[in-house]
């Protein structure tokens, strides 16, 4: 289904240690959670905020566990500030990654973001563009892909609960004002799925640009919850409405195949952010990489 040589097996840090939500996690090492990636067969992960600032520190300790970094997560303010501001910010984020032997940058726009309200509901209060921040939007990416690629890189646009570009129709708009060779496309199925998109659809139509993908499923009871107790983003990772691929109500099998058909190439990274104090983040890994073993025989 997939050439080996090509597709890459990764997990994010954030089942070990949240950014978004520091008390999960905030006694898990930097060395704990590289070295149970390793354990739990995995060979690349994006980038946390307990990782090494410093390259080389970081490459020793990852090349120890036979780990690589995959990427890493950009916020861009491209609707709400001046261009100059986050161009800045990307260029060190580019030279960091590039360093590190990253081909890919996973960007989302943060311009009157929502997910990091502790209290604001995830369903009821998502930005929506006007058309001017669209325009600012799009001709912003542009430029960041231009940027990626005079390093031989390229961005990755992150679809987001609690953004701007959440839904279908709103991945459609992007998609459509976007140039397809500057701007490609990153596809998370758990926030496909948290948004009552259909994954297979998304993907279907954009299988062509997809350079990245995030792999999270959702617990269907906890989604219901989020929604009847109007819970915002964050409220929903901590009561667990993320879980990793096969532990949820995704059917992954017809996703692993779509991408197979369109000879996807490049990583899978797991990330299913919960409570590790709940979920063990070494026991959910294996769990994850089990599963993707006997649906992709990767
Ligand atoms: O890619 C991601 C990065 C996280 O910080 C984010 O909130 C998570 O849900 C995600 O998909
Ligand atoms: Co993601």
């Amino acid at each position: 289904m997939f050439d080996k040589a090509e597709v890459h097996l990764g997990i994010a840090p954030i089942a070990w240690t949240n950014d978004d939500l520091p008390e999960l996690g905030g006694e898990n090492t930097f060395e704990q959670c590289v070295s149970e990636m390793a354990l739990a067969g995995f060979t690349g992960s994006e980038v946390g905020n307990k990782y090494p600032k410093d390259t080389a520190v970081l490459k020793k300790a990852l090349e120890l566990r036979g780990i690589r970094i995959a990427s890493a997560w950009f916020s861009s303010f491209l609707t709400t500030r001046p261009f100059e501001e986050t161009a800045a910010a990307f260029i060190q984020h580019r030279d960091f990654l590039n360093a590190m032997g990253a081909k890919v940058i996973v960007v989302a726009e943060q311009g009157h973001s929502i997910q990091g309200m502790m209290d604001t509901p995830v369903f009821d209060a998502k930005p929506v563009f006007t058309e001017e921040e669209w325009k600012k939007l799009a001709e912003g990416l542009e430029k960041l892909g231009k940027l990626a690629q005079e390093k031989g890189m390229n961005i990755v646009y992150h679809h987001h609960m609690g953004t701007g570009v959440q839904t279908t129709a709103e991945i459609d708009k992007l998609m459509e004002l976007t140039n397809p060779t500057l701007v490609y496309l990153l596809f998370d199925t758990g926030h496909l799925t948290f948004s009552g998109e259909n994954p297979e659809t998304v993907l279907k139509k954009y299988a062509a640009r997809i350079k990245h993908v995030h792999l999270k499923d959702i617990r269907q009871a906890v989604l219901a919850k989020v929604k009847t107790e109007k819970m915002s983003f964050l409220q929903a990772v901590k009561a667990g409405v993320f879980t990793v691929p096969g532990d949820g109500m995704i059917d992954f099998a017809p996703l692993f195949a779509e991408l197979g058909k369109h000879n996807y190439k490049g990583w899978f990274i797991v990330e299913a952010e919960q409570d590790p104090a709940v979920a063990n983040p070494l026991e959910y890994a294996i769990k994850a990489r089990q599963y993707i073993k006997e649906k992709t025989s990767l």
